[in-house]
């Protein structure tokens, strides 16, 4: 019998026939959930709200669109009447702007669409009434056209309850000791029978131990942001949210933040309203310490993404890719075919290239800082931080290691550029042969070749030469380590490089959250068609893991 269809504990079991964890502990009155409705719409009258919201947002965009590409299909568009449609969307037209503008225009109307849900990676969306939840958070409602960044509440420490949030009978809380190993390993046994899922559940995140212990234990970490719900009764583990301190930079403020992330719980308590428990505990925990602001990332649309990237992937073991249905057989292609299409070099070709070490630190430290400037939201590395996110103990066995840093160093011992990828395995879900997909995911990188003193049209040709040398020995040694897959986000200046490094659009788009703090929406990487924006980039310069 599997994992996934063991019964639970008997106290699991009533809980399951019950009603919902949240409901049961808001009656204790000591849960915070002033406004949180219970009566949800019915389904018909649901769908017609969205679908009318849906046609007057779509309508605007595209007519505005249209008003600036010159597709007068719509007889209703002109150029007189573009104007008040970029009033409506709280945008200026100023006469005297070039075509350069008005494309600029132009995208910031679709990136409000994309980002209020009606975007390709609009999964689960649904009406702001319908967050039940989250319609009572400090975060910007879905719809709200953002034009000034800022804190939604300000926080006061010295009213944070010191108690954590009164749970259901029949669960406690419990403070994760992660460098015991037995409960790393309990951890690790949570996420890999109940993490994220694609879709059709082929594929199942399956973040090792050594992942998880380098993922929660960052430079500043406490143990009190990695919190457990465990069965009273048996003292089982079935539920895991966690936060890692980081100062996060949206623009020109830096937030004393937190990144949220591991949100688990397991599936046979789904749907039992656990999971705004989960978040309002962390969210109490991370008050305690001051902190007030979160980042967090997810596939599902929720009040009101900041920014959307989608998920690119680049074959390394096309036959497996192809066996685990991963890949499909392109029509009138052969296998032969596809695994010569993406054969690579045996070797590396950049001069200078190596492995990083700790005495890099400083130097890359240094490159990572200002090129990570370019971006409109990323997190502020400290050399410490750097340390820790790119380089893993040389003895550490290659069944356990996680991340990979090299750097370029040039004859006078200058370090030009470095990237990093890190080990993410997937569990594949009922193949007969195949378990594990072993993908490296790109991780942060950068390079001098960004800081030329050359004007941006000139600039942008050598940025995209050098970043794709760069990425293709990145995919060289990936290959090398015997990983099947290369996936990248279009986050960051990777639309320079993913066409031309034969990545291929995948069906997943990430959204990425903002918790208590509005922020203007910013570019993804990709166009509103699902194409790589490769005339502009993404604003986005934060890797999510
Ligand atoms: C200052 C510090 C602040 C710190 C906090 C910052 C915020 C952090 C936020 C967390 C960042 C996490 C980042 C990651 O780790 S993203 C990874 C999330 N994990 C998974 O996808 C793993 C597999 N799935 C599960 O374990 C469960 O389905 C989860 C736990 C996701 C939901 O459990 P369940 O399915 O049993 O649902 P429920 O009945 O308990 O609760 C339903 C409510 O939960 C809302 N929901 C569903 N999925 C998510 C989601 N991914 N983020 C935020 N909210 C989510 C949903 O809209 C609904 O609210 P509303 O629609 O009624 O309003």
């Amino acid at each position: 019998m599997s994992e996934e269809s063991k019964p639970l504990n008997p106290a699991v079991e009533d809980v399951d026939s019950g009603s919902d964890v949240e409901d049961q502990t808001a009656e204790t009155g000591a849960v915070a959930s002033p406004t949180e409705g219970s009566a949800v719409p019915k389904k018909k009258k649901k769908k017609s709200k969205k679908k009318k919201i849906s046609n007057l947002l779509k309508s605007d965009a595209q007519k505005t669109a249209e008003a600036f590409i010159g597709n007068m299909d719509d007889p209703s568009v002109t150029k007189e009447n573009s104007a008040q449609l970029l009033t409506k969307n709280n945008m200026s037209l100023d006469p005297a702007l070039g075509q350069q503008s008005l494309e600029q225009l132009l995208k910031q109307v679709k990136l409000q669409e994309l980002l209020t849900g009606m975007a390709p990676g609009g999964k689960n969306k649904k009406d702001m009434a319908d967050y039940k939840f989250w319609k009572t958070q400090p975060v910007a409602p879905l719809g709200e056209n953002v034009e000034q960044d800022g804190v939604i509440q300000e926080g006061n420490v010295s009213k944070i309850p010191k108690e954590p949030l009164p749970m259901h009978k029949e669960f406690e809380w419990v403070t994760m000791n992660l460098e015991d190993p037995a409960e790393l390993k309990e951890l690790y046994e949570l996420l890999t029978a109940n993490y994220v899922e694609d879709d059709d559940a082929m594929f199942r995140f399956d973040y090792s131990a050594s992942f998880l212990d380098w993922a929660l234990k960052s430079p500043g970490w406490l143990k009190e942001w990695h919190v457990g719900v465990r069965v009273a009764s048996s003292k089982k583990l079935v539920a895991f949210i966690s936060g890692i301190p980081l100062d996060l930079r949206v623009r020109d403020r830096v937030l004393k933040a937190s990144e949220i992330n591991f949100l688990c719980v397991h599936k046979k308590l789904r749907s039992k309203r656990l999971a705004p428990i989960l978040i309002k505990e962390i969210t109490r925990r991370c008050n305690l310490e001051g902190v007030f602001q979160a980042i967090y990332t997810g596939g599902v649309v929720l009040p009101t993404p900041v920014s959307v990237c989608r998920y690119y992937h680049r074959s390394l073991n096309w036959p497996k890719l192809c066996d685990v249905g991963f890949s499909a057989l392109p029509r009138g292609s052969t296998v032969a075919r596809q695994v010569l299409k993406y054969k690579l070099p045996e070797k590396t070709k950049t001069k200078g290239l190596r492995p990083m070490t700790y005495a890099d630190v400083p130097r890359v430290g240094n490159l990572l800082r200002r090129f990570l400037s370019r971006f409109e939201m990323s997190q502020g590395f400290d050399d410490a931080e750097v340390a820790h996110w790119m380089l893993q103990n040389e003895s550490i066995a290659k069944k356990d290691r996680v991340i990979w840093a090299y750097v370029v160093e040039d004859g006078a011992g200058n370090i030009t550029d470095f990237f990093s990828f890190y080990s993410l395995p997937s569990s594949i879900i009922g193949h007969p042969q195949h378990k594990v997909l072993n993908a490296a995911y790109l991780f942060y990188y950068a390079t001098e070749t960004a800081f030329l003193e050359l004007p941006e049209h000139d600039l942008r040709p050598k940025l995209s030469a050098r970043l794709n040398e760069l990425v293709n020995d990145a995919l060289v040694l990936a290959k090398k380590l015997e990983f099947d897959v290369f996936n990248a986000l279009s986050l960051a200046d990777n639309a320079m490089f993913l066409d031309e490094q034969k990545f291929g659009a995948g069906d997943g788009y990430l959204n990425f959250y903002l918790f208590n703090y509005k922020a203007r929406p910013m570019t993804g990487g990709f166009l509103p068609n699902g194409q790589l924006d490769q005339a502009g980039r993404s604003s986005v310069g934060f890797v999510p893991l």
